[in-house]
């Protein structure tokens, strides 16, 4: 018999969405069937054929994740990918514990639903129903308690017990049990690889290997053999055979660090290996079966690294699964000083120090602070005061600079040239709102002396917002007023500006920007949606 194209059961209550699924998906030839509850897909899946179920959660008749573990029990579950309009990562574990292999939010494009069928398709397995059993492997083993569970304010290696924070942990918690591949994303310094661990300690395979790879660390040419071994000969230097790092995390987990920095032909040989649970060591043809579960991070904004083309948006797609984002540390509020304090406690032990404590004003300081290293940053600066001063209590002139000055922070994308149109008028306010901060009009920022932060270009006294400018009629307003751009346009100009000198890291320019990566992401997805 000719081979038949892949078969497809829609599983959509609302005919515009099924419409739709069928339209994106015709153009590749399936077959294509569609039912609209969950009894209709159990009849079809009874009597068909059927490759791959793309189902919506939000079915009439019974809960989708319900069906999903009904269809495993009887052995009929196919191959499925889960569509919701829920987006917690709750719903994504427990639709991949219920046996799907991919979960996709709504609205979803028509690429992003063709690209996952087709790797959910090309994944091996039984051509037909039953499908593999998805749900991960479980150890039995029963979750380990937090070691610091005594202490509200810590979690897993975390001292933190802000608002986002404990979002954070609620997400590693919900996350820890499955062996859904996660993708922590977050400023430098912010904890991803703590939060690694945590996932990892937090799963039931919190006894076996946790096993970090820092992919920038690496040199390119090594990264294969460093993550799926080699075999003796496989090249120059290669004198003995060497596990690699998913070798030695079965039965673990295996931490990708800095998974940007991964080149292109790699990341197809970890997405096979992600799609197959098999590992294929440099110079050897062997396949080998390896049960790790992944989670990686990185400090680049991977949307825009998929648009830029240097990651493969099928292998973000599959890594996905679940996303962590951790927030910047100027964003933790009192967590700065509870990590702080700690640290002081931890490294005046270690250094035989006596500090007690951090005077009020130089907490004002580590509080105000805008921290662009985060976590990393505030630990240095606590071991260089305690190493290099003694006393009872911090006091601010015993801090590094910057912190030691009185220094107004600004942020890189201000020191641009061409914000000094909106910078300008800025500093003239604040040098009417702070008049001690005032300095000789010859200084930098206009008229505004801050220490240590020249903003080029910004020179000249900003205009009288009284009256036109001398010598100026009516002509010279209506030509002023025609330079003004409705907010929302200078805003999304800003906004596109400094995404454009964060080099397309997001999560960079939103925390400069100070506002959340959330609402840049809302706005382009508002532009783009027209
Ligand atoms: N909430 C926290 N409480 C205590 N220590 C923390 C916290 N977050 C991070 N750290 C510590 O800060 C340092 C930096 O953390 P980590 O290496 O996990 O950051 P990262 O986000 O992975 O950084 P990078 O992107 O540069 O790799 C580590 O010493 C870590 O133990």
């Amino acid at each position: 018999m000719p081979d038949q194209p892949p078969h497809i059961l829609i599983l959509e209550p609302a005919p515009s969405l099924s419409l739709a699924y069928v339209n994106a998906l015709k153009r590749d030839g399936y077959r294509i069937s569609v039912v609209d509850s969950a009894r209709g897909a159990r009849s079809a899946i009874a009597d068909q054929a059927i490759d791959l179920l793309l189902t919506n959660l939000q079915i009439p008749d019974m809960p989708g994740t319900d069906l999903l573990r009904a269809l495993g029990q009887d052995g009929r579950l196919p191959r499925t990918i889960v569509l919701t309009a829920l987006g917690s990562v709750q719903v994504a574990v427990d639709a991949m514990r219920a046996g799907a292999a991919d979960v996709l939010l709504l609205p979803v494009g028509t690429e992003r639903l063709r690209g996952a069928v087709s790797t959910v398709l090309s994944a091996p397995g039984p051509a037909h129903a039953p499908a593999p059993a998805a749900a991960p492997r479980r150890t039995g083993k029963p979750v380990a308690a937090s070691p610091e569970a005594a202490d509200p304010d810590q979690f897993y290696g975390f001292i933190g017990a802000s608002p986002p924070m404990k979002a954070a942990y609620r997400l590693i918690e919900a996350a820890a049990p499955s062996k859904a591949t996660v993708f922590i994303t977050g400023e430098s310094g912010t904890g991803k690889e703590v939060c690694a661990e945590a996932i990892h300690r937090r799963s039931p395979r919190g006894d076996r290997p946790f096993i970090a790879i820092n992919c920038a660390a690496i040199p390119k040419d090594l990264m294969e053999s460093e993550i799926f071994g080699h075999v003796r000969g496989a090249f120059t230097g290669a004198s003995t055979d060497h596990a690699g790092a998913a070798l030695q995390a079965d039965g673990g987990t295996l931490f990708l660090d800095e998974i940007g920095e991964m080149d292109l032909s790699l990341q197809a040989k970890l997405l096979r290996f992600l799609q197959t649970g098999m590992v294929k060591k440099v110079g050897s043809e062997k396949l080998e079966p390896v049960d790790v579960r992944i989670v990686c991070a990185t400090n680049r904004d991977p949307y825009a690294e998929v648009q830029a083309g240097r990651f493969r948006e099928d292998l973000f797609y599959r890594l996905q699964v679940i996303s962590i984002e951790l927030p910047p540390l100027r964003e933790r509020g009192d967590d700065i000083l509870l990590i702080a304090r700690h640290f002081l406690t931890k490294f005046g032990r270690e250094e035989r120090k006596e500090f007690k404590g951090f005077s009020r004003d130089a907490e004002e300081i580590l509080r105000t602070y805008n921290w662009p290293g985060n976590v990393r940053q505030l630990l240095n600066v606590v071991r260089n005061v305690v190493v290099l001063n003694d006393g009872e209590e911090i006091k601010p002139f015993m801090f590094p600079p910057p912190l030691n000055k009185p220094t107004m922070i600004v942020p890189p994308i201000l020191q641009d040239p061409r914000w000094a149109a909106v910078a300008g008028p800025l500093a003239s306010q604040m040098g009417q709102a702070f008049p001690h901060l005032a300095a000789p009009p010859s200084g930098p920022f206009g008229g505004l002396g801050i220490p240590g932060v020249p903003i080029p270009g910004l020179g000249a006294a900003p205009p009288s917002p009284t009256g036109p400018p001398p010598g100026r009629g009516e002509a010279g307003w209506a030509e002023d007023e025609g330079r003004i751009r409705p907010l929302w346009m200078v805003e999304e100009e800003a906004i596109e500006q400094a995404i454009r000198l964060c080099h397309g890291n997001i999560t960079r320019a939103a925390a400069l920007l100070e506002i959340n990566p959330c609402t840049i992401y809302r706005r382009r997805q508002k532009k783009r949606a027209g």
